[in-house]
Order: C-alpha cells, then sequence, then structure tokens
C-alpha cells in the first residue's frame, strides 16, 4: 500500500473526549501527515495537540462531512477516522451515511470507532 497522505478526523459530540485524548497520544504519527476534521472536532484536536496542523472545515451538520466525502471522491483524502455516536439521532444522518458510503466506494480505510482507529494506526499497519 502507498504511503498515507492525509487523514480526516470526525467525532460526534459524545465522542469529542475520546477523539482528544486519541489524537494527543497519536500526536507525533498524525503530525507526519495532512489532517482535515470537521470544525468542532478540529478545534478539540488544535486545543488537545496545538502542534498538529490541522485543516477545519465545516462542522458537520452545516456540511463538513459532506466536504470531506467531496475530498474522498477526488482522492485528497485517504483515511477516514470518525468517531460515531450510535445512540444520538443526528439531524444530517444522511450526510454521515453519504460519507460512510463514499468512503467505501473508494475503498479507504474507514475507522468508525476506538478500537479499529489504534489497530489502522498501529505503525507499519498501513505503510509508512
Ligand atoms: O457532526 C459531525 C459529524 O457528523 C462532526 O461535526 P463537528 O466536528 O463540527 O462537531
Amino acid at each position: 500500500m502507498t504511503a498515507l497522505k492525509c487523514i480526516a478526523l470526525i467525532a460526534h459530540d459524545q465522542k469529542k473526549d475520546d477523539m482528544a485524548e486519541f489524537a494527543r497520544r497519536h500526536e507525533a504519527e498524525l503530525s507526519r501527515r495532512r489532517i482535515v476534521a470537521t470544525g468542532t472536532t478540529g478545534g478539540r484536536i488544535k486545543e488537545a495537540c496545538p502542534s498538529l496542523d490541522v485543516t477545519r472545515l465545516k462542522s458537520g451538520p452545516l456540511g463538513g462531512d459532506q466536504q470531506i466525502g467531496a475530498m474522498i471522491a477526488t482522492g485528497e483524502v485517504d483515511m477516514l477516522i470518525f468517531f460515531v455516536d450510535p445512540l444520538t439521532s443526528m439531524p444530517h444522518d444522511v450526510d454521515v451515511k453519504a460519507l460512510m458510503r463514499l468512503a467505501t466506494v473508494y475503498d479507504i480505510p474507514m475507522a468508525l470507532n476506538r478500537a479499529t482507529a489504534e489497530i489502522l494506526l498501529t505503525p507499519g499497519a498501513l505503510g509508512a
């Protein structure tokens, strides 16, 4: 597999603390990639890891998931780590589904929970 260039990070509200902690622990690995994130998630990651260069897109309910989906379709994002909250209904559920669909269509590694994300970021798991 070719080296990853860009990782998209997203977390629903109930999972944002988890994402901030995840980013902190993997800061060294993440700093070697381009990081894009939905708006609020990106802000939390930046707070947790001030040295990380994070491109913040729109907030999820305002189109951020769709922006990341478009970047997957154009080959600009090659891994998706999305800590989803399965216990809360979302007004933008259709956008979330569309994003997951595109990640599947383009066959990029996609983690929807922390356990899978840990595996994807295991050093050497997906190329240098
Ligand atoms: O809602 C989201 C993903 O569906 C995340 O958006 P925020 O990071 O802006 O909260």
